[in-house]
Formats: structure tokens, C-alpha cells, sequence
């Protein structure tokens, strides 16, 4: 194991870097120390802004071989998710602001297209690397100005259909494309599947390659003089179960396995490559998550992602929590009803930790699945599941539910079958920014007819939530719960199902009735403290189900109020707008009935702390108060 940096370093090397072209001059040694430096920089930053590490630390040295070799922004390198990207965005003129990484105003933790030119494609989802490098490469082909295309992707990205869809393409097409896949055996967790059992066996059967080996794959790509020698090195290793059977089969040539952290194969490789390549070319690079940075190579997720750090111990700079997180509540809730119901089974798309399910599968490791970063594929397995017998809690975040969509649609929602969905980070998730942020779920869900769609507001309901779905037979079911700490309430012993459809009176009050939906209720009492004051306390409900709506409900908040607002942490098309739709038809609005729906934003809301990003988006007790006071036109003194 490599040892901690000492800090502080001296980058020479790196000080003489500030775009890409300046690598261009630099001899091969100087690209290695180059390398070192970047890792102590890349490590020196995030442990002050906290952020992903270990993927960041593990393609140093593909970084700097892909920089000195591709002349960027001409040549388009996508990197897929983008959680590894900082040493790129050191490299390409954003060293100065690295240590704003993840912060408001700051650079974004993945690439993003509108901050830099050497950021092609932005992203934070994964498995979209290919198809978008393979646009790139199509572009040119049809005229665009552009240069080469090349695909950095990991190996769990790699178990993503949409990965193989673009290779798939791409192999037809035959045209120019390079993807490195950037393989260390690991994604969050310990990847599974055939395919990470088969990217095992390239490299477990055959030893990895050096250059000369490597010339085995690269043969027809070689200049002519040498490809005799490269023919010998290739008889030479005849006989070897040296793979890339899958990849050669879709049309690529492959190469490799290679050292991904040797400067002295990447460069001439890459070298020969670019003089040489025609068709699609993959790079199989083996690389350590973590590499050079012994806390984080120590860590179970190789680094993944961390918190602020001490450099020289790796002892992370964490809040003290002072309610459980609703992960947890989640997992524990969910492995109560399991020990009573033998029927139900847990499903994550690669996210066993983020989800709790890490938990789920201790107790029960049979009956939990991993199916790797393929969502589509889960949310139909656990329809498959259902369809079975099984009664399946596909627990996926808000964000990475988007991709399985029509499956909801399709294989669920239509055949009515009883999934369980847990959509975990439901709302504004904070330093991930745009890409993660759980907005969209509750207008997808609650438009599908049949489906039921609940959200908690403090992590007692969610409890009960999680209850409310292992009893409901009848067809899907949703939950939604947000990213973070509960609130601190009294935790009940056990689950109760709730009535569905059914919400509750939190607080009587008058003339404005404010029906929330999901954990912006702790705001809104605040709200309702700071009105009582003047003597307006509203009236508080919290909705609990968006779908099917508490109808009785709503009429009678609308019956005994001047105004009714709703407050929901999603965006437009969601609660609120199923409220709006109910009362347009009961004539409500005919009779010029005040309502208000409070949502997020019609924006994306880039990457801050949580508490700015509310501000940001009016979800604040004072917006709330503000909107009350508006609605029963109050005047009060403009704030600051
Ligand atoms: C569609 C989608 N699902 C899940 C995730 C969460 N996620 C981010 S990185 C990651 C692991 C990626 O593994 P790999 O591609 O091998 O990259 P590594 O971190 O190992 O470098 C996962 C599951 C995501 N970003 N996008
Ligand atoms: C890059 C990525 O998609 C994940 O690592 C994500 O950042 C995890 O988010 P949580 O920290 O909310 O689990
Ligand atoms: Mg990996």
C-alpha cells in the first residue's frame, strides 16, 4: 500500500500546467512527476471541500496520458458519471478554483458543459459516456468541427444497458471512437454480476500486458514497421486465454488488460493509437479506486466519496447527527416487516449503502439484489417478482428512478403489479447538485393511474409508511423520504398501515389552511409559529398520500378557509397540481377561491449546501409565512 503524502508538496511540474497544452512540451518523466503532484493536489482539495475521491485518485494517470496525448477542448474525453473528473478539471484551467468543489457558487462535483470547454459532455448519472462520445465522433463524420471522441467509463458504469446500447451502435457504425475502460474492480460497492466476473477473468487468465503485449491487440493499428515485431509479440502470447472476445464480438478492437497507472505503456499506446485507429477502439486499463492515498485504498468503497478529511490520518470531519438518517429508518423498518412477511425481497440498482439495503442483506442475503447500475432492468425484475408472488421494495433514488421509467409505466403501473417503491433522496440533495436532485418523482409517479404515492414527513411516518407498503396488496405503491437526519421525533415500536389516501390535521388554526406533502411540514409550523404571533396561525395538514388524494380532506381545509396553499419539495406537475386539477373540477376556483401551490422552482438548482439551496428555492419557513401574509394581504415591511 502506497503511503500518505506528506503535505505541503511542491508542484513544480504542475505549476507549469494550466491548460492542456502546456503537457504537450513536457518529456515523459516530467508527465510522471506531473502525475504525483496532481495526486497530492486532487487529495490536498477534497480534504477541504470533502467530495469523491477515490475515483478521482484511481485515473491520475490516465488523466495526464489522455491529456498529453488528445489535444482537448478539440478532442472531445467524456468522462461517465463525472465523480472521477478533478484531476481533469486541475489539468484544465480550474486549478484555482478547486477547493470551491461542490460549493455554492463553485465548481460542480461532476463535469458540467457550462464550465469549461474541456467538459463535452456534462453529467452525474452514469453509463451515458459511450452513446454521447459516440455523438461526437458521428458529428464529425456528418462535418462538425470536432476532434477525436473518447469514452472514459468504469467498470460498474460499464453494467449499465445504455453502455451497451452505444457499443452495440457503435460497433455497426465502425467509425473512429475510443473507450477506456477504466476497470478497478469496484463501483460503490463491490461490483457484481457476469460481466464484472468476465472483465476479471481478461486479466486473472492472461498476466496484464506491457506495450510489446499490448501490440497484440494493437497490431493492425501499429505503424508497418512494426508490426512485425508486434505479429511476434502476438504469436508469442498464442495460446494465451487472453480475452476481449465480448468486446471484439461488438465490433471494437480490444487492448489489453494494461496497467492503467504505468505512464510508460499509456502514452505510446495512446500515442500509436491516435496516429493509427480507424474503427472503435476499447482500452481495458486495470486501476485501484484509491490509488495513492492509503486511507482511502484502506476503505471498503476504495474512498468513494468522503467528507472533509485530515490529511495526514484520513480521519473525516463529520456533524455530529442528532436524529436517526431516514436510510436507516428506511432499512430498519423495512427488515421489521420482512421478519413477518417471508414474501418480501429487497432490489437496488449498485447502491446496497446509499440505500440501507446493505442492512436488509445481512439479515436476509437471500433475498436481497444487487442487480449492479441498471435500473431499468431492476424495476423490471421486481415487477417480474411480483408477478411471481414476491412482494419486492425496489429501493432507488429519486434521481436514478428517472431511468426506469417506462418500466414503471409498463411492466408495473399497467399489469398493476404490487412493487414497492422506496425512492430514497426524494427532494434537494445538497454538494451533488442538479444531476441529483429528487424533483421529478412525485409528478411522474402520482400521473400513472393506479399507483399510490406517499411521502414522509418526519422519519415516525416513514415508519409507517414502510408498513403502509408491505400491506398494500392491491397494486404499486410508492415512498418518498429525503436525504439526511430525520427530525427528531419519538420513533413509534412498530409500523401501523395508514388508511391510504388518508392525510391528517396537524394543527387547527383559521383563514388559511396549509396542506403539506412530505418533510417541509417542520418549516411549515415554524411558519405557523411566527404567524400566531400576529395573531394568523394557520391551520396545518399534512397530506401523507398524493395519490389517491384525501379529497375529504381537501374540501374541508377549502370549506373553512379564506385560502389553501400546498408545499411539496418537487417540482411543478406534482401534489400541488394534483390539488389544483381536483379543485378545477369541484368548480372551487369558479367562485375565485384563493390557492397557492408552493413547489420548486422551474430550474435546475446547481450544487450548494442544502440550507442555500432551499433558500433558493422558497422553501423556507419565511417563505411560507411571506406567502400566507400575501394571500391574506397583509402588508409587512419589505425584508432585507
Ligand atoms: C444511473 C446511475 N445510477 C447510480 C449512480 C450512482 N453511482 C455513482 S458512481 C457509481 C459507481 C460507478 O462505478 P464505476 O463506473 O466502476 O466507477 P468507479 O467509481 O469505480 O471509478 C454509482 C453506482 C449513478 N451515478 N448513476
Ligand atoms: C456519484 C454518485 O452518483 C454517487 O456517489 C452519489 O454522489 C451518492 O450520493 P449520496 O451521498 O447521497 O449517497
Ligand atoms: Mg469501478
Amino acid at each position: 500500500m502506497s503511503q500518505t503524502p506528506k503535505t505541503p508538496a511542491k508542484t513544480s511540474v504542475l505549476d507549469r500546467v494550466h491548460l492542456p497544452s502546456d503537457m504537450k512540451t513536457l518529456s515523459d518523466a516530467e508527465l510522471k512527476k506531473l502525475a504525483a503532484e496532481l495526486r497530492t493536489e486532487t487529495i490536498s482539495a477534497v480534504s477541504e471541500t470533502g467530495g469523491h475521491l477515490g475515483a478521482g485518485l484511481g485515473v491520475v494517470e490516465l488523466t495526464v496520458a489522455l491529456h498529453a496525448v488528445f489535444d482537448a477542448p478539440r478532442d472531445k474525453i467524456v468522462w461517465d458519471v463525472g465523480h472521477q473528473c478533478y484531476p481533469h478539471k486541475i489539468l484544465t484551467g480550474r486549478r484555482d478554483r478547486i477547493r470551491t468543489l461542490r460549493t455554492e457558487g463553485g465548481l460542480s462535483g461532476f463535469t458540467k458543459r457550462s464550465e469549461s470547454p474541456y467538459d463535452p459532455f456534462g453529467a452525474g448519472h452514469s453509463s451515458t459516456s459511450i452513446s454521447a462520445a459516440l455523438g461526437f465522433s458521428m458529428g464529425r463524420e456528418l462535418g462538425a468541427e470536432t476532434g477525436d471522441a473518447v469514452a472514459v467509463i468504469g467498470d460498474g458504469a460499464m453494467s449499465g444497458g445504455m453502455a451497451f446500447e452505444a457499443m452495440n451502435h457503435a460497433g455497426h457504425l465502425g467509425k473512429r471512437l475510443f473507450v477506456v475502460l477504466n476497470d478497478n474492480e469496484m463501483s460503490i460497492a463491490p461490483p457484481v454480476g457476469a460481466l464484472s466476473a468476465y472483465l476479471t477473468r481478461l486479466y486473472a487468465e492472461g498476466p496484464m500486458q506491457d506495450l510489446k503485449a499490448v501490440a497484440k491487440g494493437a497490431v493492425k493499428l501499429l505503424p508497418e514497421p512494426f508490426q512485425e515485431g508486434a505479429r511476434r509479440a502476438k504469436d508469442m502470447l498464442k495460446g494465451m486465454a487472453v480475452g476481449g472476445t465480448l468486446f471484439e464480438a461488438l465490433g471494437f478492437t480490444y487492448i489489453g488488460p494494461v496497467d492503467g497507472h504505468d505512464l510508460d505503456t499509456l502514452l505510446p499506446l495512446l500515442r500509436t493509437l491516435k496516429a493509427r485507429a480507424t474503427g472503435p477502439v476499447l482500452i481495458h486499463a486495470l486501476t485501484k479506486k484509491g490509488k495513492g492515498y492509503a486511507p482511502a485504498e484502506a476503505s471498503p468503497d476504495r474512498g468513494h466519496a468522503t467528507a472533509r478529511f485530515d490529511v495526514a490520518t484520513g480521519a473525516q470531519v463529520k456533524a455530529p447527527s442528532n436524529a436517526p438518517n431516514y436510510t436507516k429508518v428506511f432499512a430498519e423498518s423495512l427488515i421489521a416487516q420482512a421478519k413477518r412477511d417471508e414474501r418480501i425481497v429487497a432490489v437496488t440498482a449498485a447502491m446496497p449503502d446509499g440505500t440501507g439495503l446493505n442492512l436488509f442483506a445481512k439479515q436476509f442475503p437471500r433475498r436481497c439484489f444487487d442487480v449492479g447500475i441498471a435500473e431499468q432492468h431492476a424495476v423490471t425484475f421486481s415487477a417480474g417478482l411480483a408477478a411471481s408472488g414476491m412482494r419486492p421494495f425496489c429501493a432507488i433514488y429519486s434521481t436514478f428512478l428517472q431511468r426506469g421509467y417506462d418500466q414503471i409505466v409498463h411492466d408495473v403501473a399497467i399489469q398493476r403489479l404490487p412493487v414497492r417503491f422506496a425512492i430514497d433522496r426524494a427532494g434537494l440533495v445538497g454538494a451533488d447538485g442538479a444531476t441529483h436532485a429528487g424533483a421529478f418523482d412525485v409528478g411522474f409517479m402520482s400521473s400513472l393511474p393506479g399507483m399510490v404515492v406517499m411521502a414522509a414527513a418526519d422519519e415516525a411516518e416513514l415508519v409507517h409508511m414502510v408498513a403502509t407498503a408491505a400491506a398494500h396488496d392491491e397494486g404499486p405503491i410508492a415512498l418518498r423520504y429525503p436525504r439526511g437526519e430525520g427530525m427528531g421525533v419519538d420513533m413509534p415500536e412498530a409500523g401501523q398501515p395508514l388508511e391510504i389516501g388518508k392525510g391528517r390535521v396537524v394543527a387547527e388554526g383559521a383563514r388559511v389552511a396549509i396542506l403539506s406533502f412530505g418533510t417541509r411540514l417542520a418549516e411549515v409550523l415554524k411558519a405557523r409559529e411566527a404567524l400566531a404571533a400576529r395573531g394568523l396561525a394557520p391551520t396545518v395538514a399534512d397530506a401523507r398520500f398524493a395519490k389517491p388524494l384525501d379529497t375529504d380532506l381537501i374540501l374541508r381545509l377549502v370549506r373553512d378557509h379564506e385560502a389553501l396553499i400546498t408545499i411539496e419539495e418537487g417540482a411543478i406537475g406534482g401534489f400541488g397540481s394534483h390539488v389544483q386539477q381536483f379543485l378545477m373540477e369541484q368548480g372551487v376556483f369558479d367562485r375565485g377561491y384563493k390557492f397557492r401551490a408552493m413547489v420548486l422552482p422551474d430550474t435546475f438548482i446547481d450544487h450548494a449546501s442544502p440550507a442555500a439551496m432551499y433558500r433558493a428555492a422558497g422553501m423556507n419557513a419565511a417563505d411560507i409565512e411571506a406567502k400566507v401574509l400575501d394571500l391574506l394581504n397583509v402588508a409587512v415591511a419589505r425584508r432585507a
